[in-house]
């Protein structure tokens, strides 16, 4: 099983993914996006790339689609936190989402993930 990312990983993994505008879901260990696409097309063909590679890492998004927004939100269920899958699959998700325009006003920032990992465990 995936282990969670240590508070190592955390500090030099997050930050990149905090300046393309991940935040963290407060009271969990997740991190979340919200893109807003040109139209439904633009939104639902971004969708089926990630969908695709989900299914590839075998690991897979909980998401939400409103017309032209992916609201995204990763973390690894079987061991209730964030992983390095859910990092790679945020990275495959920016290459795919390009310079599409991301909602920003959620959530906390990147480095409260840091410190929630800090206090839960060694
Ligand atoms: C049985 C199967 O491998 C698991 O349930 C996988 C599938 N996709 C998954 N996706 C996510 N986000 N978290 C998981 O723990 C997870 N587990």
């Amino acid at each position: 099983m995936t282990d969670l990312l240590s508070t190592d990983d955390r500090a030099a993994l997050l930050p990149a993914l905090g300046e393309t505008g991940w935040a963290a879901v407060p009271g969990k260990d997740a991190l979340r996006k919200i893109l807003k696409f040109k139209n439904f097309s633009e939104a639902w063909g971004f969708m089926s790339r990630a969908a695709l590679m989900a299914e590839k890492l075998n690991h897979h998004p909980e998401w939400k689609n409103t017309y032209n927004v992916v609201d995204v939100t990763l973390t690894t269920h079987d061991v209730q936190g964030l992983t390095r899958l859910d990092i790679d699959l945020a990275r495959a998700m920016d290459r795919f989402a390009g310079s599409t325009e991301v909602q920003r006003n959620h959530g906390e920032p990147v480095s409260s993930l840091c410190e929630a990992r800090a206090s839960r465990k060694a």
